[in-house]
């Protein structure tokens, strides 16, 4: 081991990430070299049996949309002492990157860190889709200014909500979906929805590109690899992460680690 490496928390950090539908665990190295280049954080995704092992961790970073109000996410806290606990929350600009919002405070703490996390890897041009309960798209130019984003219920919540509320739309069988019209109920529905989201995001990328050839696509949460299919049926190519929020949420750790006296 290099002699100016050393750890400031004694034990790995737990980062948190819950979503509306799941709440999901990483275990993050946080390691601070004292001639530090370049920041690249070493995380790990692990379960809830992982995360919720007492004293395993020196110090949770928590991020929430919601209430934290998870059960499991409850019974996890239960193991730290409440100076052990960070919350993180959208910030007006951090680590060199400005939010776009007016109230930034609104701004969901999962975009925030996602794109926090895709321009760290990148430093050009990010467009930044999580794709979980809702899918988001958020645009970053070269100099890390947030230019805004969309927000659009998932797929699945608009077939559900469209179902019950219609009389005879009634989803069966579904088939190969593609961004192509439909011929039956399903495609129809299931083809113009996701068409909708790739046509979206594939023209906000190229807008993008336009003003920063080296801009990347970045797609994260739990339907990225259907979405990375269609984009690339449109010849867009992506880079997948199941990272992103994570890796922001280790850029507060690895700030806290560097600010805290040993
Ligand atoms: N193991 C899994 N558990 C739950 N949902 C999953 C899983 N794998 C993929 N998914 C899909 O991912 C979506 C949730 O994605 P996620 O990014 O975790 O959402 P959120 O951040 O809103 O909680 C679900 O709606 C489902 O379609
Ligand atoms: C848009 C979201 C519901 C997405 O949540 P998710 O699908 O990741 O669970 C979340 O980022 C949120 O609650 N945002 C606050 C509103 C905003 O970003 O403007
Ligand atoms: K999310």
């Amino acid at each position: 081991m290099p002699k100016d490496k050393y750890k400031l928390f004694n034990k790995p950090v737990l980062l948190v990430d819950q979503g509306n539908t799941r709440v999901k665990f990483a275990q993050f190295d946080c390691r601070i070299y004292a001639k530090s280049e370049s920041y690249e954080p070493s995380i790990a995704l692990i379960d809830y049996e992982q995360a919720a092992q007492s004293n395993a961790f020196a110090h949770v970073f928590l991020a929430s949309v919601r209430k934290t109000d998870y059960p499991q996410w409850q019974s996890v806290k239960n193991n730290f002492k409440p100076k052990q606990i960070s919350e993180v929350h959208s910030a007006e600009q951090k680590y060199g990157l400005v939010n776009a919002y007016r109230e930034y405070g609104r701004l969901g703490v999962d975009r925030w860190l996602a794109m926090l996390g895709a321009y760290q890897k990148s430093l050009s041009a990010c467009l930044v889709v999580d794709i979980g309960t809702a899918l988001t798209i958020d645009v970053i130019n070269k100099q890390g200014l947030h230019q805004g984003g969309y927000i659009l219920p998932s797929v699945n919540w608009s077939v559900e909500n469209f179902v019950s509320r219609t009389a005879k739309i009634e989803v069966k069988e579904i088939n190969d979906i593609a961004c192509e019209l439909g011929q039956s109920t399903e495609s129809c529905l299931f083809n113009g929805l996701y068409h909708s989201h790739i046509s979206l995001i594939k023209n906000e990328f190229i807008k993008l590109k336009h003003a920063d050839p080296t801009a990347q696509l970045w797609l994260t949460g739990g339907e990225k690899e259907f979405y990375q299919k269609l984009l690339a049926q449109q010849q867009i190519k992506v880079q997948l992460s199941e990272t992103l929020i994570f890796e922001g949420l280790a850029r507060y750790a690895y700030d806290k680690a560097l600010n805290t006296p040993k």
